[in-house]
C-alpha cells in the first residue's frame, strides 16, 4: 500500500521565553509531501528548519499553524507508522545490540519466540549477523547506527526519519552506510525523510532535493535526482559523483546554499 506523509501549509514560531524576548519564526508555509518509494532529502544552512521539519513529522513539536497528515489524516503525536533515527544513536547502552532491537517490539506485546525470530531477522539485514550478544558499547560508531535502524526498522515503519544519521562517522564508514540505507529503503519499500549538511549525502541518496532557506525556514527549490536509483542498479558511487551531471547539481546547490543574496532563495 502507498502512503503519504504531508505537509500542509506548515508554520511554526517558537515564543521567547518571557516578554523581553521576541519569539521566533522558525517555518513559514511548508508545503511538502513524502510517499512510500521516496527518498526525500532536506538541506539548508544551520538554523533553517531542519530539525524542527523532522520533529513535526515525528509527531515530537506541533505545528503553531498548518497540518502533518499521514495518508490524509491528521497526526497527533508520535507513532509506530513512522521511526525515527538521530544522529547520537539513543540506544540503551545497558543492553545488548539484540536487546535494543528487541525493544520496540517487546513495548508492542510481541511474544518472545517471535521477538528472537524477527532480531535475527532484522540483525542480518543490517549486516550484524551473530552480533546480537555484544553490548552497545563494545560497538564501532557505524555499528551502533546500524543497531539504531535495525530497531527503527522493528515495527515495520511507513516513514523513516532519519537526522544527519551518519553525521558522526568517518568517511569510509559513511560511504558504506550510505548504500547500506538506499538498500534498506529499497527493502522496506518506506518513505524516507533526511536531513544531512551533505550535499553529496544528499545527491547519493535522494530521489527528491529540498532545499530550505533560512529565517524563517521555508522551501527555496526542490529538485528531483535518480543517482541512488543507479547506485542500487550497481553503479558505483565513486563513478557517479566524477560526471558531470553530479557535478553540476552539485555545483548549483551549493551555490544556492551558500550563496550570499540568501533573500533571493525564496523567489
Ligand atoms: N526550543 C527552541 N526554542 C526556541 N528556538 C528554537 C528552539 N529549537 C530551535 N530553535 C530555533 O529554530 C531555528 C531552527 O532550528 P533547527 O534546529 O530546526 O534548524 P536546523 O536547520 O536543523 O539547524 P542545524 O543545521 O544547525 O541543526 C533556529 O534559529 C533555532 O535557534
Amino acid at each position: 500500500m502507498t502512503s503519504s506523509l504531508e505537509f500542509r501549509n506548515v508554520g511554526l514560531i517558537y515564543p521567547g521565553r518571557d516578554r523581553s524576548e521576541p519569539s521566533v519564526p522558525v517555518l513559514d508555509r511548508v508545503n511538502l509531501s513524502v510517499s512510500s518509494g521516496e527518498f526525500v532529502v532536506i538541506i539548508g544552512r544551520s538554523g533553517s528548519g531542519k530539525t524542527s521539519l523532522l520533529n513535526i513529522a515525528a509527531g515530537f513539536q506541533r505545528p503553531t499553524s498548518g497540518q502533518l497528515l499521514v495518508d490524509g489524516a491528521p497526526i497527533q503525536g508520535p507513532g509506530v507508522d513512522r521511526a525515527v533515527v538521530f544522529q547520537d544513536d539513543a540506544l540503551y547502552p545497558w543492553l545488548t545490540a539484540a536487546e535494543n532491537i528487541a525493544f520496540p517490539l517487546k513495548l508492542a506485546g510481541v511474544p518472545k519466540a517471535q521477538r528472537e525470530t524477527q532480531v535475527t531477522d532484522l540483525l542480518r539485514d543490517v549486516g550484524l549477523e551473530g552480533q546480537g550478544q555484544r553490548r552497545i558499547w563494545e560497538l564501532s560508531g557505524g555499528m551502533r547506527q546500524r543497531v539504531g535502524i535495525a530497531r527503527a526498522l522493528a515495527s515495520k515503519p511507513r516513514f523513516l526519519l532519519l537526522d544527519e544519521p551518519l553525521g558522526a562517522l568517518d568517511a569510509l564508514t559513511r560511504t558504506r552506510l550510505q548504500l547500506f540505507l538506499l538498500q534498506i529503503w529499497q527493502a522496506s519499500r518506506s518513505g524516507a525523510l533526511l536531513i544531512t549538511h551533505s550535499i553529496e549525502e544528499a545527491l547519493l541518496l535522494a530521489t527528491r532535493i529540498v532545499v530550505l532557506a533560512p529565517n524563517p525556514g521555508r522551501i527555496a527549490q526542490v529538485v528531483n535526482v535518480g543517482f541512488g536509483h543507479e547506485i542500487l542498479a550497481g553503479a558505483s558511487a565513486q563513478k557517479i559523483r566524477q560526471t558531470a551531471s553530479f557535478r553540476q547539481t552539485y555545483d548549483d546547490l551549493t551555490d544556492l546554499i551558500e550563496g550570499d543574496d540568501t533573500e533571493g532563495l525564496a523567489a
